[in-house]
């Protein structure tokens, strides 16, 4: 099978967070060693990497399982702990010819799990599928199977690239055909290198949304995307348009609450800046259209920014931060069964605030502020007024 021809050159690699990643703590001292890659004139990679001692020793990392499913089985520190093992010191591609069978390569050790993959990449090397391999810098890097010969396989990458590696550290790609599907379901191959370049290959063209199931990924843009707005929200109502959506999520929650008579929960999660504010708005904002039009819907989005003023602040990851955790209650009135496709307007929607952190208004990290409400109070002040705001905050 071809390589993804059609790919634009900076989708065909994609990188993992890599295995030492903490959330918000330093890189641990037990990190592995990443290789250096040094591409030789002969266009074979040879993946090197000085030991502790100064040997060429590599920490190479083995993948035992699919990165969707597994995350959820690691320990608490790492969120590819599951699914990574270190095999130390193993020898590096060395400089050897590559006909040259007893060549070595990045050894593979198995994990206690067994190695769930090894059934998949049998059948794949077999057939000669793309596949994705990992290197020691943690990028996934699209290549094809040129030959293959025991347990090793000859994979040539990008830029013209030449490996030899363990043929169980080859993980299957899916076709091209498969290429930025709206689902992660409907790949063929559902492994982590996949996964990433589905989300990457989107994300290229400003789709940041992406299904998974009945779950939606959010991709933060960072930009303005011209996916919202009234034209949208009609269109999502009308179901005239099928693209993953949040506008989607808050279509199908009120359509089963209206059918089933059932409270509905939209869960957002994600980590510091990842958009779950954001993401909450826009939910809002499609209900808002859906309740009816009364004008009340929009009053109460405009609340948004007085709770953002008490409750937000400026981080090293997020300008406008929620230092709190937040449950919106929508509540409709008079709800009446079978009222699709127009509902009644809301009866009010409850923000309940919990968790404020708290010491943020004493003191902060370097870099960081306290809660927006004092800068404005500052900056909206008589000069006057102003100066003793600023002295208290001085004082404080
Ligand atoms: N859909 C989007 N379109 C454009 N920009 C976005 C979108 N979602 C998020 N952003 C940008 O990312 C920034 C951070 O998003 P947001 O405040 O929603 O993150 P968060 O997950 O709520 O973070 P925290 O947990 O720190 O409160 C926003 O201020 C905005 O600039």
């Amino acid at each position: 099978m071809s390589q993804k021809t059609g790919v634009p050159p900076s989708h065909r690699f994609t990188k993992s967070l890599p295995v030492d990643f903490r959330f918000m703590g330093s890189p641990t001292s037990d990190v592995v060693g990443y290789a250096d890659i040094n591409l030789e004139t002969d266009g074979v990679t040879n993946l090197s990497s000085p030991g502790k001692n100064g040997d060429s020793g590599v920490k190479v990392v083995e993948r035992v399982g699919n990165g969707v499913a597994d995350t959820e089985q690691g320990n608490e520190d790492s969120p590819y702990s599951g699914n990574v093992k270190l095999a130390e010191n193993s020898p590096s591609v060395g400089d050897e010819d590559l006909d040259s069978t007893t060549a070595p390569f990045p050894s593979v050790s198995k994990s206690s799990n067994g190695h769930r993959w090894s059934d998949i990449t049998s059948y794949a090397t077999k057939k000669k599928v793309q596949s994705w391999f990992q290197l020691p810098n943690g990028n996934w890097e699209l290549g094809r199977i040129m030959s293959t010969s025991g347990m090793e396989s000859v994979i040539s990458l990008p830029a013209g690239k030449v490996l030899k590696v363990n043929s169980d550290s080859l993980i299957p790609a899916n076709p091209d055909i498969l290429d930025g599907v709206d689902d992660l379901m409907q790949l063929s191959y559902l492994n982590e290198p996949s996964v990433l370049f589905n989300l990457r290959y989107r994300y290229n063209q400003d789709m940041i949304y992406t299904k998974a199931g009945p779950v939606l990924v959010a991709i933060n843009p960072f930009k303005k995307v011209l996916l919202y707005g009234n034209d949208y929200i009609e269109a999502y109502k009308n179901k005239s348009i099928e693209s993953p959506h949040v506008y989607a999520i808050a279509d199908t929650a009120i359509r089963e609450m209206t059918r089933d008579e059932v409270n509905q929960s939209i869960i957002i999660s994600g980590e510091s800046g990842a958009g779950k504010t954001e993401t909450a708005k826009i939910a809002m904002q499609y209900l808002a259209v859906l309740g009816g039009g009364s004008g009340i819907e929009y009053e109460i989005l405009k609340t948004n920014p007085i709770l953002e003023a008490f409750g937000n602040a400026k981080t090293l990851r997020n300008d406008n931060s929620s230092r709190f955790g937040k449950l919106i209650e929508i509540h409709l009135v008079n709800l009446e069964k079978y009222l699709e496709p127009r509902f009644k307007p809301f009866g009010f929607v409850l923000h309940m605030a919990v968790l404020l952190e708290k010491s943020r208004v004493v003191q902060c990290a370097g870099g960081e502020r306290s809660y927006h409400i004092f800068y404005q109070l500052c900056a909206g002040a008589p000069r006057a007024l102003r100066g003793k705001f600023v002295a208290i905050v001085i004082f404080l």
